[in-house]
């Protein structure tokens, strides 16, 4: 059913987009003063919305660069605001809008798209794999202590909020190096911005500095009982450590704050080595492994021409995209590169799982295993796993 129009919102009707996007949430619209700094985190012409002739329906974007395996940067749109009046679902409106927006980002050279999901089933089906995903872990503070060789180099220093914002761009953009990072553009940084000054906690920031000045930060707040017997998790917000120094010295300092009996460091890099930097490993338990961001290869020769390969022979591949047709074909990949070739192809995917292998996030061993590669060649399908691998677990860290 196709009985309503797409179009892009007006800066003036961002305020209705909020809204209904809220509403699809379960949550109430902003008030006044809320909306005030929520309306900077709309970039301009970054929203589209489903008519009918009323508002039903909206999709919101903004535009930023992600870092691939290797360590190149490209073009991305960053999803969010996605929701359907409740009254209007199930009648193709979120595909109406994801098709459109798919066709924007195509249409002005958008490499990647990315989002984080509300619920797993919705995106796939857009072509948005699962390429990152985190472990959320607590560390007992009044137990835990460093191991006797963690680094112990540099300073930290501690800042209220008004000054961390003015900081932390600029110290956030020298750390951003792990595939699938992204910069911040100032959309993000306001939507921050007003998470922070919402917060009935306050918000603080600690940044390490070695060598070459700062090397890593973190934001966080302090929450629990305000009476006796005082149970307080401290809870990370946003933690780049940039050098193995700056992760030991902010880990070191988050240990030592005062009136705190847990420190929560939520959706991290599956590979972040906390169990090495403490004496005791078992200080830290990991509560559980979830998603983070869904990536949607938006132009898939450039962005199997970005990344860097593991050494191994040639392998070729056939994908499939049935929403962004012009990305499918045939491509050889190599440790010199990928390119289109007309050469039979080994392995043949869907872009959704090409996504998830893209990333190193899944190896095309496993996603053949699970029905989601024809393998033609098993051969080449041990050197697809060579191929694709990452020397650091992919991990955003931003989160809107
Ligand atoms: C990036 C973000 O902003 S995440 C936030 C997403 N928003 C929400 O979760 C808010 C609550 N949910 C909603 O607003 C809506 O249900 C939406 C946006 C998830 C889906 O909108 P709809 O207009 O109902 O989707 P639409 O009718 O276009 O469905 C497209 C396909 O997705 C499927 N689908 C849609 N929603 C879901 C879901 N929640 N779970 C599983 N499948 C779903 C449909 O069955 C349909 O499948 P088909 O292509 O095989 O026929």
């Amino acid at each position: 059913m196709s009985d309503f129009e797409i179009r892009t919102l007006d800066p003036g009707e961002h305020r209705a987009a909020s809204n209904l996007f809220r509403a699809s949430l379960h949550v109430p619209p902003s008030d006044d003063t809320d909306w005030e700094r929520a309306a900077r985190a709309f970039q301009p012409g970054g929203t589209i919305g489903a008519f009918d002739p009323d508002l039903i329906g909206t999709a919101r974007s903004f535009d930023a660069e992600l870092t691939v395996p290797g360590g190149a940067r490209r073009a991305m749109a960053g999803v969010t605001g996605v929701g359907v009046r409740a009254d209007r679902t199930r009648r193709g409106v979120l595909r109406a809008l994801m098709t459109a927006q798919l066709e924007d980002f195509a249409g002005r050279g958008v490499v990647f798209a990315n989002l984080l999901a509300s619920e797993a089933p919705i995106y796939g089906r857009f072509g948005y794999g699962l390429a990152t995903r985190y472990r959320t872990y607590s560390v007992d503070r009044h137990r835990a202590r460093l191991h006797p060789d963690a680094p112990a180099t540099g300073e930290v220093r501690l800042l209220e909020l008004d000054e961390a914002l003015e900081v932390l761009p600029g110290v956030y953009e020298g750390l951003a190096r792990r595939p699938g990072a992204m910069s911040r553009p100032e959309v993000l940084w306001r939507l921050y911005e007003g998470q922070a000054r919402r917060s009935p906690q306050p918000v603080k920031a600690v940044v390490h500095h070695g060598p070459d000045g700062p090397d890593g930060f973190a934001t966080f707040y302090v929450d629990g009982l305000q009476v006796h017997p005082w149970t307080k998790s401290l809870r990370l917000v946003d933690f780049f450590p940039g050098t193995p120094a700056a992760f030991a010295g902010l880990w070191r300092f988050l240990l030592g704050v005062d009136l705190v009996d847990t420190v929560v460091a939520e959706a991290r890099p599956l590979d972040e080595p906390i169990e090495l930097i403490l004496a005791d490993h078992r200080r830290a338990a990991v509560d559980r492994i979830g998603d983070e961001h869904w990536i949607r290869l938006v132009d898939v020769p450039e962005a199997l021409a970005a990344r860097e390969y593991g050494s191994a022979a040639p392998v070729v591949v056939e994908v499939e995209d049935p929403v962004l047709p012009a990305n499918s074909g045939t491509y050889r990949i190599s440790a010199d590169g990928a390119g289109r070739t007309d050469e039979p192809a080994a392995l043949r995917l869907d872009v959704t799982t090409l996504a998830m292998a893209y990333f190193g996030t899944w190896r095309p061993s496993a996603l053949a295993g699970a029905g989601r590669i024809e393998v033609r060649d098993p051969v080449a399908l041990a050197n697809a796993d060579v191929l694709f691998a990452t020397r650091v677990a992919s991990w955003s860290g931003t989160h809107y």
